[in-house]
């Protein structure tokens, strides 16, 4: 479990990662206005071990999320959120591997880096299968989401994932059982985002019916 400790909250002026920008417009003649956030597009990815026949997520500290499920309190002027009432598993996730679009290269290398980075696995870019593309926060951002299928094996693990580690990134890889996996993105005490649960439907309906018969 990971340590979170000192945790304050200020606005944000300026970021590398977000944007708050007003539009206001006319619809049907109507003056409205509208707080919207520019963030990076992204790329996610469901891995499938064929090799142990598990779905490959990942688990990380989310900041966002545990903001949402904590108390802040304000101390000497200064908001806070303190880790003794608030546990730090109130903000990990489960998640499928996931990026920004933040290189000038295709989604397919990007998703390719990202599989490589946080689980481990080296996945030719012909393995890399396009399921669909998607809104996300459609109310805040609207930023364009693209889900690739990426069947991996064993033999194609070179590393333990984990993240990048100049970066800060401390990640876990989770291999799922196909048999759980429905329960398990269906467990209202396992926080994750929506894409996820969207994706091994997409698995059962597409995919797991093809493998099953392998097995
Ligand atoms: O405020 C921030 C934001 C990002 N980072 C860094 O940027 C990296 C971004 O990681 P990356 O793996 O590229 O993106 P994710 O954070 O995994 O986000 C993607 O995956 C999420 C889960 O599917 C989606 O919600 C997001 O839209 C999508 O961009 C982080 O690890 C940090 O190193 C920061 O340091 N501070
Ligand atoms: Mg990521």
């Amino acid at each position: 479990m990971d340590k979170i400790s000192d945790v304050t909250i200020a606005d944000c002026e300026k970021s590398t990662y977000i944007k708050p920008l007003r539009l206001t417009y006319q619809q049907n003649g109507i003056k409205k206005i509208w707080d919207a956030m520019k963030v990076h597009d992204s790329v996610v990815i469901l891995i499938y071990n064929v090799t142990r026949h598990v779905l490959v997520f990942v688990k990380q500290f989310r900041p966002a999320v545990y903001l949402c499920s904590s108390k802040v309190s304000e101390v000497e002027g200064q908001r806070v959120i303190k880790h003794e009432e608030n546990p730090p598993n109130l903000g990990l996730t489960y998640e499928l591997c996931a990026g920004i679009v933040d290189k000038d290269t295709s989604l397919e290398q990007i998703a390719q880096g990202e599989v490589l980075e946080e689980c481990g696995y080296k996945v030719p870019l012909d393995k890399l299968e396009r399921m669909c593309s998607c809104r996300g926060g459609v109310g805040t951002s609207g930023a364009l989401q693209t889900m690739y299928f990426a069947e991996v094996t064993d033999a194609m693990r070179v590393s333990q994932g984990g993240g990048v580690k100049e970066e800060g990134e401390m990640i876990d890889v989770v291999d799922i059982p196909v048999s759980e996996a429905m329960d398990f993105v269906m467990d209202d005490n396992v926080n994750k985002p929506v894409g996820m649960m969207f994706a091994v439907l997409w698995f059962f309906q597409h995919k797991n019916k093809h493998y099953s018969s392998k097995i």
